[in-house]
């Protein structure tokens, strides 16, 4: 955000977790909100996801490439309306390689290799949260890419060991990119958080959105 009395910095939080601040500018926020909107009707479009201990997740979610459920990936909505999930656009893949790039600050992983073919939306309103979990349901070991939109929260990011502490909290905004891999890959994360009405006006969204992105690895039958 402009007119920060101090610059946020991009900022290793712990080994293979990087934060940068304002990574999306205003329009490719606008526009990955734009996408976000048709994805998330149906079929296959916005769901609540029911864990096997019998709660729902508040966040409610979408998926592309392949659908996530807990606790694996399917070529169609199992637990939703049961239609085939959204392809993963090619320019969304794109923006996952060059979202490492940036938050390593390396060159992006050779375009082919690894290519990030699974999105999650997750869309918080209310006070939606999401509990300490890791991402494991993957074969690969490419970094976990995360995309915020609307409101601030608080991104609760621990260690592979156990879901409590030590963690840090960081404060992820409209346009923060964070990126987990290597050493961090498996961490435990979650959001504890969201703060209602700071979204910025001009975004038009009411409530925060995230976009993780994922290389699979994964040999799923043909759908
Ligand atoms: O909403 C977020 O920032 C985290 C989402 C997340 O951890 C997930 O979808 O696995
Ligand atoms: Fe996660």
């Amino acid at each position: 955000m402009n007119g920060e009395l101090f610059p946020r910095e991009r900022t290793e939080i712990a080994p293979g977790a990087v934060h940068v601040p304002d990574w999306l500018g205003p329009e490719r926020q606008r526009s990955l909100l734009a996408a976000c909107r048709t994805w998330a009707r149906p079929p296959a479009g916005l769901r609540t996801v029911r864990t096997p201990g019998g709660g729902t997740m508040t966040a409610r979610q979408v998926c592309l490439g392949l659908h996530w459920y807990p606790y694996g990936y399917a070529r169609t909505a199992v637990d939703g309306d049961g239609a085939p999930v959204k392809p993963m656009p090619a320019w969304l893949a794109e923006l996952g390689r060059e979202a490492v790039g940036a938050a390593y600050g390396t060159a992006p992983p050779a375009a082919g290799e690894a290519p990030y073919d699974i999105a999650l939306v997750n869309f918080y309103d209310g006070d939606s949260h999401m509990g300490m979990h890791r991402d494991a349901d993957e074969r690969s070991a490419a970094p976990v890419v995360s995309l915020s939109l609307g409101d601030t929260c608080v991104f609760r990011f621990g260690s592979a060991a156990s879901r409590g502490r030590p963690y840090r909290d960081v404060l992820l905004r409209s346009g923060d990119l964070f990126v987990f891999g290597g050493p961090a890959r498996l961490a435990y994360h979650g959001v504890p958080k969201v703060h209602p009405g700071t979204a910025p006006p001009e975004l038009g969204l009411t409530g925060r959105l995230n976009v993780t992105l994922r290389v699979g690895g994964l040999d799923l039958p043909p759908g």
